[in-house]
């Protein structure tokens, strides 16, 4: 589904990782760990095309990444939903205009209306809908992320440390949501430096452990 071959990274001149690989099977659930820094977030963005590889292949839905146009790369990224680990909202915008925001820009404004409900009762934000941005708590805002990451009922879902700066019963919830999306056939990934998190999971979801560190990225096995 997303596939890095032998693919090598630096920013500015700085190598941060070389020849790695890393396959998102369609279905498959994996986590991503490794110490700050590690090259997390730059693994996810090779995964979602906003970054290129400077060397090797990426390849999306089964096309090598390099020949996409603009256009080729936009419709792969509408298959994939991205949580940023800073969340990036319009703060002038509602917390429902927010969520619904891919699917306006991208035209299908009828389509909103009825999946933004659903959403915003799925992550337990239909009280908050109206408010702002700065009005949410931490949770809110992650749960908003996560909605806006799947309004377009993406086949991928790259979350990039969803659960940071919330407390333990919400990163279970995050999480619980995260597993739901999985069971109804949808790709996940997602980073944190946070291995109870991973520990926490227990048999719930047949999930695969990456380790990046030193630029290496290695499997630390299954959570079940
Ligand atoms: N746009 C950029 N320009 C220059 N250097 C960058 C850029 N993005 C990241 N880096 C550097 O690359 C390295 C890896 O950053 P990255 O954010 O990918 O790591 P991370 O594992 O996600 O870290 P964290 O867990 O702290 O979020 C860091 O040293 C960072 O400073």
């Amino acid at each position: 589904m997303i596939e890095l071959d032998n693919v090598s990274y630096g920013h500015n001149g700085t190598a941060l990782f070389s020849q790695l690989s890393l396959t998102l099977a369609p279905g498959s659930f994996q986590f991503l760990t490794g110490p700050s820094g590690a090259g997390k977030t730059t693994l996810l963005r090779l995964c979602y095309a906003d970054l290129r590889a400077q060397k090797g292949k990426t390849r999306l839905f089964g096309q090598d990444a390099s020949t996409l146009d603009r256009d080729g790369v936009a419709m792969s990224r509408r298959r994939i939903g991205v949580v940023h680990q800073d969340c990036q909202f319009i703060d002038h915008l509602s917390v429902a205009e927010n969520i619904a925001l891919p699917l306006t820009v991208a035209g299908r404004v009828s389509e909103a209306a009825g999946n933004l409900k659903e959403l915003l009762s799925w992550v337990g934000l239909g009280p908050q809908s109206g408010r702002l941005p700065p009005e949410l708590s931490g949770g809110e805002r992650q749960r908003a992320a996560l909605a806006r990451a799947v309004i377009m009922s993406p086949d991928v879902i790259i979350a990039d440390e969803p659960t940071g700066n919330v407390d333990w019963e919400m990163s279970q919830r995050l999480l619980s949501l995260l597993v739901e999306l999985n069971r109804m056939g949808k790709t996940v990934l997602i980073a944190t430096h946070d291995l109870n998190i991973i520990r926490s999971l227990k048999s719930d979801v047949d999930a695969r452990v990456l380790r990046l560190k030193d630029g290496q990225l290695t499997t630390a096995g299954s959570v079940l």
